[in-house]
């Protein structure tokens, strides 16, 4: 595409004189090759400006910039070039993402599980489906790695547009609140947003809850209906946090819930340790539901899959088996059987609430102690770790504090502060995460429970800036072996 094209979608800009095809948009100079337009970011840890010149040297022919520039290709200067990079993107690649249905769900806990379900009700209606998450992302048939759970501007939409190759129908996606705040979903076209819960998180970026929520709201005020193509927001009833979104938002607001009146709820709940019951309200009337996944939080899950896919026109019928045939997903609330005659379960509660509600559900079903290995990641949030910590001794009776991607801090100083939190209740601190799961398990007994949290899917284990392999479920297996 030739550059003032491209630029076109950009208004009030000085168009230069020259007009080099743009084979590729990168905003890292270590991509950048010839006939690129090289995007300069000011992120939190690096300025892209400094790497103009090389970008240049690399064969950008281009330069997207906030200021001036000593290069020798043209430099098109812009108020906030992150902004105008979404835009560039969803030029580039022809606006993919009004090509196909996309659902994006965001909230502090939940958005993977229900983007699961979500992608599986949809694959069982016959369409071709495309995910983006925590976990992974998935084109049709193909998996791709992600670094963020919501990859950057760039990353999207060149994945959107292979969405559209390969002739995706849907696309499910996690929309984080950073991603919302650092516009990388900008010119995204949802038709469905859903609204998980919102509860303490990610407060080292957004300083405050209200803050939080504003920046989970603009996926909400950003959409709105026009007259071919309504636009739905799915929200939770029980959160107090919809009443603001559903005054933020232009589209048809859908709610679910299981506490308060609700399009889409559940009643008569029956909460076992192997599945869970309830009948479900729609307004196409009510059904029994009898599915694998455990927990009241997962009736949550269910709920916002079920009223986000119903909006998208799937026949319930098809909806409902979905989520009866539903296996959870890899790391949440998964159990470890390595034959042992006690539970282990290795599980991605990584904030108070979520801790708080997978170690109720724990509670339900314990027939005799709870241990708890749980740890809080270096460079997040350090105000929940006190939290955490309080919670694990609330409702477990023998928690083991250790360590979950440490990061650049000192994993001691992490334990402190998760130290602060607790009062009168007793804990162990075995800061070598291995150590911590084996003493849990060695100690366990029949009919005992081992929660390992915070984790789940992930293989790896940050300590200053190595990646080391470290997989939760391994290393319990591992142990119940030696045993
Ligand atoms: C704090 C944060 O959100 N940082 C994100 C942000 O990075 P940044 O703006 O700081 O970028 P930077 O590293 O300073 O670089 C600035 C610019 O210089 C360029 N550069 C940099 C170095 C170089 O040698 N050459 C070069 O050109 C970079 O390509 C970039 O364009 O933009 C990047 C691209 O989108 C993200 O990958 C990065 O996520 C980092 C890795 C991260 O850890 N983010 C976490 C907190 C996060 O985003 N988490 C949410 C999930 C939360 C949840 O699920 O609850 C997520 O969506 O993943
Ligand atoms: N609806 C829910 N409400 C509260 N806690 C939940 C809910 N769903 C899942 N959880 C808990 O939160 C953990 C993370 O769930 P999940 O991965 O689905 O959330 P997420 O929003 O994608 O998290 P992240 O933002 O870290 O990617 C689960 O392992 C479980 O402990
Ligand atoms: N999306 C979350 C994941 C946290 C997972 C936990 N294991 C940690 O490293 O803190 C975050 O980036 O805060
Ligand atoms: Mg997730």
């Amino acid at each position: 595409m030739k550059l003032h094209t491209l630029l076109q979608s950009i208004p009030m800009i000085q168009l230069p004189k020259a007009n080099p095809e743009i084979l590729n948009i990168e905003n890292n100079h270590k991509n950048v090759q010839q006939g690129c337009l090289f995007i300069c970011i000011s992120g939190l840890v690096f300025d892209g400006h400094d790497f103009a010149k090389e970008a240049v040297e690399n064969g950008a022919v281009a330069i997207i910039a906030e200021r001036k520039l000593d290069v020798n290709v043209p430099v098109i200067i812009v108020k906030d070039s992150k902004h105008t990079m979404a835009i560039l993107a969803d030029r580039f690649y022809n606006h993919p993402s009004q090509k196909f249905h996309l659902i994006g769900i965001t909230g502090t806990n939940g958005k993977t599980t229900t983007s699961a379900l979500i992608e599986t009700i949809f694959s069982n209606d016959q369409q071709n489906t495309g995910l983006i998450g925590t976990i992974y992302m998935k084109i049709a048939n193909r998996q791709l790695e992600t670094k963020n759970t919501t990859p950057d501007s760039l990353v999207l939409q060149s994945v959107f547009d292979q969405m559209v190759s390969e002739n995706v129908d849907a696309v499910v996606m996690e929309v984080s609140s950073h991603a919302l705040v650092q516009g990388r979903v900008n010119g995204s076209d949802f038709d469905v947003a859903v609204f998980t819960n919102l509860t303490q998180d990610h407060l080292d970026y957004h300083h405050t809850m209200e803050e939080y929520r504003r920046a989970k709201g603009l996926l909400f005020s950003r959409l709105g209906n026009t007259y071919t193509k309504p636009k739905y927001a799915v929200l939770n009833a029980d959160d107090p946090a919809t009443k603001y979104f559903m005054a933020e938002t232009a589209a048809h607001v859908v709610t679910y819930g299981i506490e308060t009146p609700a399009d889409f709820s559940a009643s008569n709940i029956k909460l076992g340790n192997t599945g869970t019951q309830f009948t479900l309200h729609t307004p196409e009337g009510k059904h029994e539901v009898s599915m694998k996944l455990i927990g009241k939080f997962n009736i949550y899950n269910v709920l916002a899959a079920i009223a986000s896919t119903f909006v998208s026109n799937i026949p319930l019928s098809t909806i409902i088996t979905s989520i009866e045939g539903a296996k959870g997903v890899s790391g949440r609330f998964e159990v470890v059987d390595g034959g042992q005659d006690f539970s282990v379960i290795v599980d991605y509660a990584h904030t108070p609430d979520s801790l708080e509600n997978v170690l109720k559900t724990v509670r339900q079903f314990a027939k005799k102690r709870i241990f708890v290995v749980v740890g809080c990641g270096g460079d997040r949030d350090p105000s929940k770790r006190p939290l955490m910590a309080d919670v694990a001794c609330t409702y477990a009776t023998n928690p083991i504090f250790t360590s979950d991607n440490p990061r650049s801090e000192d994993p001691m100083a992490i334990l402190r502060d998760m130290e602060q939190g607790v009062v009168g209740n007793s804990y162990e601190i075995i800061p070598d995460r291995a150590e911590a799961i084996k003493k849990a398990i060695t100690s366990a007994e029949s009919g005992d429970i081992v929660l390992i949290a915070g984790k789940g899917h992930e293989t790896y284990q940050i300590i200053g800036n190595k990646v080391l392999d470290f997989d939760d479920k391994n290393v319990a297996l591992q142990v119940i072996k030696e045993r």
